[in-house]
This record gives C-alpha cells, sequence and structure tokens, in this order.
C-alpha cells in the first residue's frame, strides 16, 4: 500500500460491478501455478539462484552438525572426561554459529535481490499487459482496482518471494536431512514422531483454504479503498462544491471497515490454527520423552542420542510451526496471484490480424459501411450506419446527447470494434491494418482534455516524443499557446500540476491543440472542442483550430452550431441514425431537425 498512486484523469463517482475480461472468472490458481510463474521469472537469475540454494544446504547441514556436537559432548566427552577436547567443542559450536550468520546473511541478500527482480518484471509486465487491452476493459474495470493490483498485489507476491521462499527452502532441506538421519538411528521412534505430521498437514491444508479465501477478500477491500481514493481525491473540487465531505468519509469508512473485518477473520483463523500446530508438536515431544527415556533406560539408547532427537525434533517442527507463517503469506501470495493472473489472462478484443499491413500515408476518406454497434448485448447503438467522409474535408456531426456521435469517432480509431460492416481509410479496412498505424493518423482533441503532470513542454511533446524543443514550440505558436506559455515564469519548463490544475479551459485546450498539431495526422477528431469557452479565448482556439483543421481530413462533434457552419457537410444524428445531411445553408433551408436545434440556439437569428 506503501506505493504512490498516480491519479486518473477522470472522475468517476461510485465504484460500479467490478468485471474482468469479457466477463469469465478466472480459475483460482493453484498455488503450483504460482510458483511455477515465479521460477520461469527467477530462471533468467540462475547464478543468484544456484548461490542461494547452495548456502541453503549449507545452512541445513550447519543446523544438523550442532546437535552432533552436544550428543558427542554428552556420550564421550563427558563418560571418558576428555578435557583437551572441551575446546575443539566450544570453537566447532561457535564456528557453527559464526557460519552460519554468514549464510543466512549472504540467502537472505541473494534471495531478496531474486525478489526484487522477480517483482520488477511481473510489475512492468502486467503494465505492459494492462496498456495493451482495449478501452472497453478501462470501461467495464475500476481504476483504483487495478492500480491496487500493480502495486500491492505485487509487492504481497514479492515479500514472499524475498522472505518466505528462503525460509522455505532451508526448511526443507533441514527437514529432509534431519528426517533420514533420525530414521538411521531410530527408525521406530521416528515413525511415532512423523505420525503426528499427517494430522498437520490436514490443518494446514483446512486452515489454507479458508485464510485463502479470507485473504482475497482482504486484497479485494484494498482495492475498493484505493479505488474509492482515486475517485474521491481526483474529484474533490466536486466533493466541495457539493459539501459532500462527509458522505464521502462515511463511504470511506465503509469500505475501510470491510478491510478491517476480513483481517480479523484472518487472525482469528491464525489464532485457531497455530494452537492446534503447537499442540501436535507438543505431542511428538512427549512421544520422544517416554519413548526415549523407556528406551534408554533398556539400555537401547543413549542419553546423548535422546538429547540429540530432541534438539532435531525442534529442527524438524521448526519448519512446520515456520510452515504456518509462511503458509499465510503463500496464501496471501496465491490470492494476490489470482488477482495479477485474472488482469494478465485478460486479452485484448481488439487486436491486429497476424500479418496486418502498415497504413502508408493516407489522404482521409472515410467509410463506414452499414455498421452495426452496441456497447453491450441488449442496446444496439448503430444500425446499419453508413456514413463518408470526404479526404481533406471537413465533417461535422450534429445531434442531441446521446445520439452517438462519440462513438462514431471511436470507432473510427477502433477504440472498439462494431459487431457487425466495415469501416475503411482510403479504401484499406481498418481492421487489415496495424493499429499503431492507423492511430498515428488519427489526432483527437476532445472535450475532456488530460494533461499528465509534467510541464508544459513534456505535455505537447506527447504528440511526437521524438520532436525537438524548436518543434515543440511552433507547435505551440500554431495553436496560439506560446503567448501565456512564455508569460509564465518559467515558460515551456512550467509544471501544470496534476490533470493541468494550474491552467485555464482555454490554455489546456489550446495545449492539446499543440500536441495535435505537432503529431501532424493527417485525421483530426474534434470532440465539442471549443465548450464551455468564453469569447476572446474561443477566439484564440478557433485561429488555433483553423491552423490544426488547414488540409486534413476532419470530423468535428459540436453541440454549438455557431462552430460548425463553414464544414464541407453536417450530418444530423439522432438516436444513432442519420436524418438530414448538407451543408449549413441547405439544412436550414430543409427547416427539418438542423434548423430546429438552429432556431433554438440563435432565436432572434432569422433563417428564411
Ligand atoms: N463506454 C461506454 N459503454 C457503454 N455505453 C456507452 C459508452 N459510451 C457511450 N455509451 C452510450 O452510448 C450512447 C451514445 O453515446 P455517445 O457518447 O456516442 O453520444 P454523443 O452523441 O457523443 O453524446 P454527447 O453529445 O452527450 O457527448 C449513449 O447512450 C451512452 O450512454
Amino acid at each position: 500500500m506503501s506505493d504512490p498512486y498516480t491519479p486518473a484523469p477522470t472522475f468517476r463517482p461510485g465504484g460500479g460491478a467490478k468485471r474482468f475480461g469479457t466477463g469469465e472468472k478466472a480459475k483460482p490458481a493453484s498455488i503450483y501455478n504460482m510458483f511455477a510463474r515465479i521460477y520461469t521469472h527467477a530462471r533468467t537469475q540462475l547464478p543468484l539462484l544456484i548461490g542461494a540454494v547452495l548456502c541453503v544446504i549449507a545452512i541445513s547441514l550447519l543446523e544438523f552438525i550442532v546437535p552432533q556436537l552436544t550428543r558427542y559432548t554428552i556420550d564421550h566427552i563427558i563418560p571418558n572426561r576428555l578435557f583437551n577436547k572441551l575446546l575443539l567443542i566450544g570453537g566447532g559450536v561457535l564456528g557453527a554459529a559464526v557460519a552460519l550468520g554468514a549464510l543466512r546473511y549472504a540467502s537472505t541478500s541473494l534471495m531478496a535481490s531474486i525478489g526484487q527482480r522477480v517483482l520488477y518484471n511481473l510489475r512492468n509486465d502486467l503494465y505492459r499487459h494492462m496498456q495493451s487491452l482495449d478501452v472497453s476493459f478501462f470501461d467495464r474495470n475500476r481504476t483504483g482496482d487495478l492500480m491496487s493490483r500493480v502495486t500491492n498485489d505485487v509487492s504481497i507476491l514479492q515479500q514472499m518471494i524475498s522472505s518466505s521462499m528462503m525460509q522455505l527452502f532451508t526448511d526443507f532441506f533441514t527437514f529432509t536431512a534431519i528426517a533420514v538421519y533420525m530414521l538411521w538411528i531410530d527408525w521406530k521412534l521416528t515413525l511415532m514422531l512423523l505420525a503426528t505430521f499427517p494430522f498437520m498437514l490436514l490443518t494446514t491444508k483446512v486452515f489454507g483454504k479458508r485464510m485463502r479465501s479470507s485473504f482475497r477478500t482482504v486484497q479485494e477491500s484494498v482495492a475498493d479503498v484505493s479505488d474509492h481514493l482515486q475517485n474521491t481525491l481526483t474529484g474533490i473540487r466536486l466533493i466541495k462544491a457539493f459539501t459532500a465531505e462527509e458522505y464521502e468519509s462515511e463511504r470511506f469508512s465503509e469500505r475501510t471497515q470491510k478491510n478491517m473485518d476480513a483481517n480479523i477473520q484472518v487472525t482469528r483463523l491464525r489464532a485457531a490454527y497455530e494452537p492446534i500446530i503447537d499442540f501436535l508438536n507438543f505431542l511428538g515431544l512427549a512421544i520422544v520423552l517416554v519413548f526415549g527415556a523407556w528406551l534408554a533406560m533398556k539400555d537401547q539408547m543413549t542419553v546423548g542420542t535422546i538429547v540429540a532427537f530432541i534438539a532435531y525434533l525442534r529442527l524438524l517442527q521448526n519448519p512446520i510451526r515456520h510452515f504456518s507463517r509462511i503458509m499465510n503469506t503463500v496464501q496471501q501470495s496465491a490470492a494476490a496471484y489470482e488477482r495479477i493472473m485474472e488482469v494478465m489472462n485478460t486479452k485484448a478484443e481488439i487486436v491486429e490480424k497476424q500479418h496486418a499491413a502498415i497504413l502508408p500515408p493516407v489522404n482521409g476518406h472515410i467509410v463506414f459501411d452499414h455498421i452495426d454497434f452496441a456497447y453491450s448485448n441488449d442496446s444496439t447503438l448503430l444500425e446499419r450506419f453508413s456514413l463518408e467522409l470526404e479526404a481533406g474535408k471537413v465533417t461535422a456531426l450534429v445531434g442531441s446527447s446521446g445520439s452517438g456521435k462519440t462513438t462514431i469517432a471511436h470507432l473510427i480509431a477502433r477504440f472498439y470494434d462494431p459487431q457487425n460492416g466495415e469501416i475503411t481509410i482510403d479504401g484499406y479496412s481498418i481492421k487489415d491494418i496495424t493499429l499503431a498505424s492507423l492511430r498515428e493518423q488519427i489526432g483527437i482533441v476532445s472535450q475532456d482534455i488530460v494533461l499528465f503532470n509534467g510541464t508544459i513542454a513534456e505535455n505537447i511533446r506527447y504528440g511526437s516524443l521524438q520532436s525537438t524543443d524548436e518543434e515543440v514550440m511552433a507547435a505551440a505558436e500554431a495553436a496560439n499557446a506560446a503567448g501565456f506559455i512564455e508569460s509564465f515564469p518559467h515558460g515551456y519548463g512550467t509544471q501544470i500540476g496534476e490533470r493541468g490544475v494550474k491552467l485555464s479551459g482555454g490554455q489546456k485546450q489550446r495545449l492539446s491543440i499543440a500536441r495535435a498539431i505537432l503529431k501532424n495526422p493527417r485525421i483530426i477528431i474534434l470532440d465539442e472542442a471549443t465548450a464551455s469557452l468564453d469569447t476572446e479565448s474561443e477566439q484564440h482556439i478557433q485561429d488555433a483550430l483553423a491552423m490544426l483543421l488547414k488540409g486534413r481530413t476532419c470530423m468535428v462533434i459540436a453541440h454549438r452550431l455557431s462552430t460548425i457552419q463553414k464544414a464541407d457537410r453536417i450530418y444530423v444524428l439522432e438516436k444513432g441514425k442519420i436524418v438530414e445531411f448538407g451543408a449549413h445553408d441547405e439544412l436550414l433551408r430543409l427547416e427539418g431537425r438542423y434548423s430546429q436545434l438552429y432556431e433554438l440556439q440563435f432565436p432572434q437569428t432569422d433563417v428564411s
């Protein structure tokens, strides 16, 4: 939870249902799969891994040797009064302690560095995969939830790799070495001891299943909290404007309460699990004491061996005791891993064909040919919809809110795919060309201006990442933005704050136009680009836009008819259907829907 969150640019009140991919739920990932995947990542650091495993084997051997020194002291040195060997024994124990310390240090550092690298790769893979997913994936899933998968869930896995896996390895080797030795010394006693282990494993299994489900709830609640934070912190102005601080604090506390309850549930499970394991450990001790003493009294076992057996028993039980703690981390990680894999297993629906062509520089003749489109199965938005945008001309879409104008624009950029029909640009079906070559030739200036936290220059350069400072400045000049940028003390180096909060609406708009000018695409989509601006800003922007539109194919989506009177052709849409089209004057003469809209906006204008 300590990772910084990057706020997303839009405010979406409430959380909404959580849905992944196309709706299918990921199968619970097995712990085996999780380790297999971690191993695939860790394999790239084989030398480090081998180093860590060698340290672990050495630790197990040393752990095994120390009780042997005790046994030798009790059974040989004391009865035979070998004073000269005492120093050797003392030195041996201390030497083993120093070596154990050094080996533990080495193994921990090695595992931490493997863990961090695995985490680095996993987090980057996850982010890259998310970037490759469709717009519809982000429509369906909550931003805060996705952020918590990349930050919180990956961190949980990292903790497991760095600390718990090391312990797991050490325990495994120690357990095997000691169990073999004990069987060799006294197989009957050892088998009696080992009889308690199936109970331990069974308890672990039963509790493990419950813990995993509780951990999943914990992680989901962390995602909820993170989603709520993301929504409300980015929408803080709205909250203040509606004095909804108390309401939001209440909603926040509901979410944190869910997190608290789930954590309490996990703690209760652990609290019940550990005493059961402890009882089974004591049962083992009782068996060694009773039967060991019985064998010693019958001279079938030396006292030194009993003492060593008890020391080994502790070493044998330690892995099980650790295992209960590790199991916590492993179960928590398995839940985190499932959440990560849900994203990784989601496939993009909008994919390029295998040998997709690269779209050559186009003139920009765009045709919608009998398009059927629906966002979801139940509501068709476009039905056998056809439209033509002439190359190098300005085509405007007008119509009431929700009539589908933005959707049509998004279909050109393949943010969504229609269910039927074809969209072509200069005769190329957009499904046959690479997404990059398509989107490189389209510039979108939208009503939701998205600016990233950074400098003005960085935000303009987003249009073409390789551009020089001079090109950035020329684009700003063309977008009528150079004047206000240069008036800032830090000019192009001015930090604009999160989502450009330090800029006015008109300034933001001009930056977004400069960005599009720098991109220099053949096709421009202006979505409500001049909404809600004062007249002075608007004049600046109209000039900037005129610069942007010059010589390109343009689709202008506008509510305000004043902005599109010079468009070469205007389409009037209602509920996903074209009801009229033509030039401004032609449409006015028709006295249909367009002239109605026009009269609503300009009541004093004589339209006859
Ligand atoms: N991502 C989405 N998922 C589901 N439905 C959507 C999505 N985006 C838009 N819609 C729905 O599709 C319809 C058309 O929306 P669209 O944004 O294309 O209209 P518009 O004409 O651009 O509206 P406005 O002028 O208000 O921006 C609306 O009913 C809207 O609710």
